[in-house]
């Protein structure tokens, strides 16, 4: 059975960021993942993990300027200086609150020329040598261009190519379901064949990232397949609740109960 991690910056809208800990807690979850962290001190996200007895499956390091747009800044030529302070912030919150494994943002990049691919190589592998001295994975995650235009990290093959022309242990696949399905398809090959090299999963219905099990897909038969294909890490609930986010919690008992 996967280890689902409710995903506190869609999920739990209902309440405030930090509330949302413990309304995690409260229907069952033992695990939660994030997007960013940083509104709010190391000491106080570790605080609200430990108290309700959550595991942090994941969060993404500073991504630039958010509000204005930026998506990441791996893959940026002149920000090489401001990515690797954001190591340094992203390792100072996975140190506080215990995660183990940060989600590294290529950036909105129109170029994909060599030069760039230089940069965003660069990137990685000085994230991974700073995170492997803690024994933490870094991710990167291919995200569909519908949601993301311009979006540097938009194809899995890609993806599986950076990581094994870098070849650094601690350098893995976040395999979103949601994204795969928006950019090629052919979901349930794309888990066999890439299971070696995911670190973390995501679910979500497609087209609306709703409640898995409610879009085009057969959801319960992949996270079946995650079973049968040995995962043992954390399918974050990455989606957007069509209404009240307990109510909308079903389909987690459905498949359970299968
Ligand atoms: O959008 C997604 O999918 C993610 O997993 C985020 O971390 C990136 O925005
Ligand atoms: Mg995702």
């Amino acid at each position: 059975m996967p280890q689902f991690a409710a995903n506190l910056t869609m999920m739990f809208n209902e309440v405030a960021f930090l509330e949302r800990f413990a309304a995690a807690a409260m229907v069952g979850f033992t695990a939660v993942e994030f997007l960013f962290p940083y509104d709010h001190t190391p000491e106080v996200i570790g605080e609200r993990l430990r108290e309700n007895g959550l595991t942090p499956a994941l969060f993404n390091m500073p991504p630039g300027n958010w509000q204005a747009g930026e998506r990441g800044l791996a893959a940026l030529d002149g920000r090489q200086n401001e990515f690797r302070a954001s190591v340094d912030v992203a390792l100072r919150y996975a140190r506080s609150t215990g995660v183990r494994r940060l989600h590294v943002m290529s950036g909105l990049a129109s170029r994909k020329d060599a030069a760039a691919v230089a940069i965003y190589r660069n990137s990685l592998t000085y994230a991974c040598d700073q995170a492997g001295a803690d024994g933490i994975d870094i991710v990167i995650e291919p995200i569909n261009p519908r949601d993301m235009p311009g979006y540097f990290l938009n194809d899995f093959d890609f993806a599986a190519d950076t990581i094994s022309a870098l070849d650094r242990p601690n350098l893995k696949l976040q395999f979103d379901i949601y994204h795969r399905q928006i950019i090629h398809g052919d979901v349930l090959t794309a888990l066999r064949r890439l299971m070696p090299i995911i670190g973390h999963v995501q679910i979500a219905s497609v087209p609306l990232r709703n409640e898995p099990a409610t879009g085009e897909l057969d959801d319960f038969r992949l996270l079946r397949e995650l079973d049968i294909l040995g995962y043992k890490g954390f399918v974050g609930c990455e989606y957007r609740p069509v209404g009240n986010t307990v109510a909308g919690l079903g389909w987690m008992d459905a498949f359970r109960s299968q």
